[in-house]
């Protein structure tokens, strides 16, 4: 029935003020005003509709997503969202938030503008910077190659410098060197930072950032030389098909000298390399600061799903009907509650371990300003780790609440599909989580190294500091209620953590060349790598849930015994049935729109049937009572059955 809602029983149950626990989620009452406001602006929007997007071809999807692009870009202007010309200000990138649909705009905003204002000189900001933030140039990031993402050293791409006509010549040496993914490349951007090896007489400087136009800006054709198309169809079916993630090739491109990034080092004009008195790393700034965005986002795609399979497990009945009575809610079910709390409460977890990598980010950007570059690899090994983490756990989150949703789950209406599409690529993009995991692990093994010289670990290593005591460690929980205590559970991981890189960094020692050692070791370092990023996310149910998880953990490295991780699930059974009156409501309170979530399965008034229902004859294939090609294909089938059975 319409504006019933449906799911009014479960929201009497809450036991917190879910107008409270908004603002929480939100950050603060002006964020959830404005995310509130903007959200509904969106949803009311007939260009922002997305029903439909999952039926459409990819040129209309694509042109669909420019138009969506420009509309969005005259909303910021009209609006003044921002007070300039600038998408990178909370509302206009809230706006991008909510029309949910990715495009060439969030690598101009999200990787080439911010790569200009870190790699860049004054000078070159200035002249680069107003083009972009007016969009009066559309720029992407053009690192990886058909041959190498990971190995970011391991590009091909040259730009050998010409004193004669003080240009760089651009240019694409082998296949392998072709620039392969970069999103807004395929059909779009007029530019691009381009990573090419700088060779200057000869002589190969490694890698640097380039500034390349691309494309004209009249007709937007390739300049000569250049070679530019889509690199075609991905997973899913909308999903990041909205993108025009590009090939490049270049022939010999010429480009001036002072378009090469120059803030790390320069190129004088005599051609002389010139390095500042920075850390030649500042090279990755971007994907630092990018890193710590798709962290940020993870906790919103995973509470997306989580909120979906809430609403609906809610909903939904099997099974359990006595006397006619009604069957059971299936949320009430223990496993359902085991597979789907920990994600609620993982989605909550996440949301702050995010808001805290942005002030460490914060932190470190102004440290660099002042050109104190002390904290610059914990920032790198808490960026690459928790956005491994969290990618990793909500790509596998979003997957497990397509299940919790049962059948229903696996229609396109649900919303869960293309929610899946279109996240997973964030284990592999900005670095591939495993590869990441390892950057974390060097930093743990150094670390721990560095403790005998008497360097004293600082950040989220501060714990190695009581090393001695967290190797004598044993847990002495006695009783269910003792997991409560955060302290309890902070030493269990601290332990474990601690524990595992002491015998990585043991078992590494035996080796008398240290770099076969890491690749011969690499899975244990990895283990080790996720044992510390998880101990950065600690908190309660979220907690227990991975103690359970990760018991052999903990058990094989002595912190707790085989009766303490029983006591830990059982207290963990006892937070699942205090989650359970409050789980609608928890979920309520991320206060997104029935637009933004895009699912039936989660709409708020949990009217589920009758707009399923209603839902399947939107199908095209509906369109036709009989479908096209059942004269083909379908009638010569029968008739000659027909005849076969006539004979
Ligand atoms: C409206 C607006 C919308 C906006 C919306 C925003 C969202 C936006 C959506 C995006 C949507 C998807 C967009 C995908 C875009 C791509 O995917 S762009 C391409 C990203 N590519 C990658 O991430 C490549 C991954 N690989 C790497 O990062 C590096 O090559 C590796 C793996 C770190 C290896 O680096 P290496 O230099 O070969 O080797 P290594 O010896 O390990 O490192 C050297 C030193 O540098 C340090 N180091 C390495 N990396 C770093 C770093 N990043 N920082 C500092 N130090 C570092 C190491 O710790 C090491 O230090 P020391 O031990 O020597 O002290
Ligand atoms: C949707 C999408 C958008 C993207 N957008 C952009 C963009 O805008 N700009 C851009 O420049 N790039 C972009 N990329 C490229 C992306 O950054 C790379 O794909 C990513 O960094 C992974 O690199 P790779 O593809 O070389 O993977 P590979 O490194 O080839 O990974 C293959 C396998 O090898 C393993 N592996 C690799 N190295 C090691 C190692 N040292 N030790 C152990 N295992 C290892 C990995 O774990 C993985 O299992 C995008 C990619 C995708 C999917």
């Amino acid at each position: 029935m319409e504006g019933v809602d449906h799911l009014a029983f479960e929201r009497n149950k809450a036991q917190f003020d879910v107008d409270e626990m908004k603002i929480v989620w939100a950050g603060s009452r002006e964020d959830f005003e404005l995310s509130d406001r903007i959200s509904r602006l969106v949803a009311s929007d007939p260009v922002f509709r997305k029903d439909d997007r999952a039926a459409l071809g990819r040129k209309e999807l694509f042109k669909n997503t420019l138009r969506k692009a420009a509309h969005a870009w005259k909303r910021v202007i009209e609006l003044r969202l921002s007070g300039e010309f600038s998408a990178l200000e909370p509302e206009a990138y809230k706006l991008r938030a909510f029309v949910d649909q990715p495009a060439f705009t969030d690598l101009h905003w999200g990787m080439f503008v911010p790569a200009i204002q870190g790699q860049g000189t004054d000078e070159q900001q200035q002249k680069w910077l107003p083009l972009a933030y007016r969009m009066q140039i559309i720029g992407c990031y053009a690192q990886t190659e058909l041959g190498h993402g990971s190995n970011v050293q391991g590009l091909e791409t040259t730009a050998t410098f010409d004193p004669k006509t003080d240009e760089f010549v651009i240019h694409s040496p082998t296949l392998t060197s072709s620039k392969w993914w970069p999103g807004g490349l395929g059909k779009v951007s007029t530019h691009a930072v381009v990573y090419a090896r700088l060779i200057i007489d000869g002589q190969d400087y490694g890698v640097h950032g380039f500034i390349v136009q691309l494309r004209s800006l009249d007709d937007h054709l390739p300049l000569p030389g250049i070679t530019i198309g889509d690199i075609g169809m991905k997973f899913g079916n909308a999903a990041y098909n909205t993108m025009d993630n590009g090939v490049l090739t270049f022939d010999h491109v010429r480009i001036p000298r002072n378009q090469m990034l120059m803030r790390v080092s320069q190129v004088t004009r005599e051609g002389k390399y010139v390095h500042s008195n920075v850390p030649r790393q500042l090279v990755y700034g971007t994907m630092v600061y990018v890193r710590q965005k798709i962290v940020a986002d993870a906790s919103v795609a995973l509470s997306r799903a989580v909120c979906i399979a809430t609403r609906y497990s809610a909903v939904r009945r099997q099974f359990g009907s006595h006397n006619g009575g009604l069957e059971t809610q299936v949320i009430d079910y223990k496993t359902q509650q085991s597979r789907l709390f920990p994600l609620l409460a993982s989605a909550y977890a996440f949301r702050f371990v995010g808001e805290w990598l942005l002030w460490l980010y914060t932190d470190v950007t102004e440290r660099l300003k002042a050109k104190d570059f002390s904290t610059l690899p914990e920032a790198h090994a808490c960026t690459a780790g928790l956005k491994s983490l969290t990618t990793t756990a909500t790509a596998d989150g979003i997957e497990e609440c397509r299940k919790l949703c049962g059948g229903h789950g696996y229609l396109c209406s649900s919303g869960l599909p293309e929610l899946f599409a279109v996240y997973v690529p964030a284990c592999t993009y900005e670095g591939d989580n495993i590869v990441l995991l390892l950057q974390v692990a060097r930093h743990l093994v150094k670390t721990v190294s560095q403790l005998s010289t008497g360097n004293k670990p600082v950040g989220t290593t501060a714990y190695m500091a009581r090393l001695e005591q967290l190797l004598q460690y044993h847990s002495d929980v006695k009783k269910a209620e003792d997991w409560l205590k955060p302290n309890v559970v902070l030493e269990a991981f601290e332990a474990r953590a601690a524990r595992m890189c002491v015998a990585c960094a043991q078992n590494l020692s035996k080796f008398s060349n240290p770099e076969e050692g890491f690749q011969e070791l690499a899975a244990d370092l990895v283990e080790a790598a996720v044992a510390h990023c998880q101990l950065i996310v600690v908190s309660n149910v979220y907690a227990l849930s991975l103690l359970h998880k990760h018991l052999g953990d903990f058990i094989s490295t002595g912190c707790i015994d085989p009766k303490q991780g029983s006591l830990a699930n059982e207290q963990l059974r006892n937070l699942y049935s205090q989650v359970r009156p409050n789980a609608v409501a928890l979920v309520d309170a991320y206060n997104y729109t029935d637009h933004y979530l895009g699912s039936i399965l989660g709409r708020y008034d949990g009217n589920v049937y009758p707009k399923l229902y209603e839902e399947a004859w939107k199908d095209p294939l509906n369109d036709s009572i009989v479908p096209d090609g059942f004269k083909e294909y379908i009638q010569p089938l029968l008739k000659q059955q027909l005849r076969n059975a006539r004979l």
